[in-house]
């Protein structure tokens, strides 16, 4: 387990880490996801060592590494550009950690190529990193950090640099290698996709503070704020309160939408909109709608409902939330 408790770091007057306190699950893989400015890469690099704190605690595993240095912290590291020997081999970058602690020889030789062929790369020792692709370089990254058994991966934006189908992919990949080798791992991203598709925690950052920190599910579903609401998924507001476009039903006859069932507390009723836009987005539709109070906001329906509906711009439409509505809990003590 990672404990940081009330970490506190300015630059010059700027406040950017507020007193955050997070534990990190041993053999978890937690994102710390934030708009730029946010604060996660200041979070990751002093829970690394590599940043010094005002003020606040780091704790791996009971140990109180705050004023310990990165080496001796028992973490891996990754960047979103990896500085990689370019004069070494595969081979050579990814023994290199073992080798400065002379490993002995057989030691190394089997321990580099079980990593190469636990991140495919087996049949590339020999290359130099200018021979390899973006995401290949990146995996040997991760294969260098790891080779030193660290308790703790720390990753920043690895895949930041990489194109979308390569970092697509490269994600999955990292999840399936969490799920093999299980350390304990951090990852820096803005990308909430990213994060729903591989973390199994997910800490929201915001100005410097923990916004909420949860599995996937419960943010996405159970958000403790509009902030983190709106960071992770799309939001409509509707009637002044934000729910989910998938959420919002539809439907002709305005008695119709008044029936449905709509439990949600707060709930803005039935809005009556005008149908601005229909765009297909494949499986689903995206309804762009203006309320008659000139609101404008989109639901997303199923290909089907839309056809059902035979929507036309301009058309008149009665929107409501439903029960399985995601609505914002303004409970403060229901926030997590
Ligand atoms: N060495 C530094 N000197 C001065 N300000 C810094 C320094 N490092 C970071 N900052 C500032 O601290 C804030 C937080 O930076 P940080 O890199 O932690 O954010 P981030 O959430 O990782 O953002 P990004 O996704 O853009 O990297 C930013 O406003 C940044 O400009």
């Amino acid at each position: 387990m990672i404990t940081v408790t009330a970490a506190r770091k300015h630059y010059g007057s700027f406040l950017a880490l507020d007193d955050v306190d997070i534990d990190i699950p041993s053999g978890s893989l937690t994102a710390l996801l934030g708009p730029s400015g946010s604060g996660k890469s200041t979070l990751l690099r002093a829970i690394a060592g590599l940043e010094g704190l005002d003020g606040g605690t780091v704790t791996i595993d009971g140990r109180d590494v705050t004023a310990e240095p990165p080496q001796r912290r028992g973490i891996g590291f990754v960047f979103q550009h990896y500085a990689a020997f370019k004069h070494m081999t595969v081979r050579d970058n990814v023994a290199f950690g073992l080798t400065i602690r002379k490993r002995p020889k057989a030691e190394i030789a089997k321990k580099v190529d079980d990593l190469l062929e636990i991140v495919g790369l087996d049949g590339f020792q020999h290359r130099y990193p200018a021979q390899l692709s973006g995401g290949q370089r990146q995996r040997m990254a991760l294969a260098r950090a790891l080779a030193v058994d660290p308790q703790v991966l720390l990753l920043d934006e690895p895949f930041g640099a990489l194109d979308a189908k390569v970092r697509t992919d490269l994600r999955q990949w990292l999840r399936r290698l969490h799920d093999e080798v299980h350390v304990t791992t951090v990852l820096v991203t803005h990308d909430q996709e990213e994060a729903l598709d591989v973390a199994d925690r997910i800490a929201v950052l915001n100005h410097g503070r923990i916004e909420q920190v949860g599995d996937p599910v419960t943010l996405y579903e159970r958000p403790a704020n509009d902030f983190v609401m709106g960071f992770l998924g799309s939001v409509a507001s509707l009637g002044g309160q934000l729910v989910r476009p998938h959420d919002i039903v539809l439907e002709r006859d305005h008695a119709a939408a008044l029936a449905l069932d709509a439990k949600v507390a707060d709930s803005p009723g039935v809005i009556t909109a005008t149908v601005e836009r229909v765009v297909p987005l494949g499986f689903e539709v995206r309804v762009d709608l203006r309320a008659d109070s000139g609101e404008r906001f989109a639901a997303q329906i199923t290909r089907r409902d839309a056809a059902e509906l035979g929507l036309r711009e301009g058309e008149t439409i009665h929107a409501r939330a439903t029960s399985r509505s995601t609505v914002v809990d303004h409970d403060p003590a229901l926030a997590i």
